[in-house]
């Protein structure tokens, strides 16, 4: 897979040397490179962004500076993903989606957000994802690429040693994980649930799957239907 990450704020992703990419990386796994939108323009003052039409607050990303930089990246194998507080929302099971991807390229805006002519433009050409992360609203698109990159860049094949423990994590069966311990199996005075230490696997795997279900239903009940 590779990666291609379009900011104003490249340093940003400085990160990506270390942690789990950082061992993509050296193991050719996953290919990254980050570019600075503000290569992309040609004024003195290397002008991202701009007023609004139709008035109001703040400022929009322009429509030109995009473009350049994205002619230079994307090809017919893209998928174009744009962090946005208005996108679909990002779930395990897109990460596990990307994850199958050649080609991933996202556009990380800032201020009121990326001109939507940009949007329209490429998805006549490629996948475009417009995709949130929750409620809430970020400064820009950075943060969001970021947990995205990290969602999907541990699924991609040979990324985690044990592919088995990913099987067990929340949303991966459409569940909230169990609760997990290790020794000591007494704590300050909190033991560990005895069943765990009984040795009989099919008691084990049982209560794990109650503890799923019971934690699922009272965190999480739309994942289960209930409400
Ligand atoms: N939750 C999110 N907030 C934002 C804000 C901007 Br500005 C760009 C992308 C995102 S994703």
């Amino acid at each position: 897979m590779r990666i291609d990450i379009v900011t104003i704020f490249p340093e940003f992703f400085g990160v990506l040397d270390v942690s789990l990419l950082g061992k993509a990386r050296q193991s050719g796994l996953i290919e990254t490179q980050v570019h600075d939108l503000r290569d992309s323009t040609h004024d003195r003052h290397r002008t991202v962004d701009d007023t609004p039409y139709g008035g109001g607050a703040g400022m929009v990303m322009r429509p030109e500076p995009w473009g350049e930089a994205l002619d230079g990246i994307v090809t017919e194998r893209s998928t174009l993903i744009v962090p946005s507080p208005a996108g679909h929302p990002f779930t395990q099971a897109t990460a596990r989606e990307l994850a199958a991807r050649d080609h991933l390229v996202f556009a990380c805006g800032r201020y009121e957000g990326i001109d939507q002519r940009v949007v329209e433009h490429y998805s006549e050409r490629i996948e475009v994802r417009e995709v949130s992360l929750g409620d809430y609203v970020l400064n820009g698109g950075e943060v969001a690429a970021m947990a995205i990159i990290e969602a999907v860049g541990r699924l991609v094949p040979g990324m985690v040693g044990n592919p088995a423990s990913l099987e067990e994590e929340s949303h991966e069966a459409g569940l909230l994980e169990h609760p997990s311990y290790t020794k000591p199996a007494v704590w300050r005075d909190h033991a560990v649930p005895p069943v765990l230490l009984s040795g009989n696997h099919g008691a084990i795997a049982a209560w794990r799957h109650e503890q799923q279900v019971a934690r699922t239903r009272a965190t999480r009940p739309d994942l289960i239907g209930e409400q």
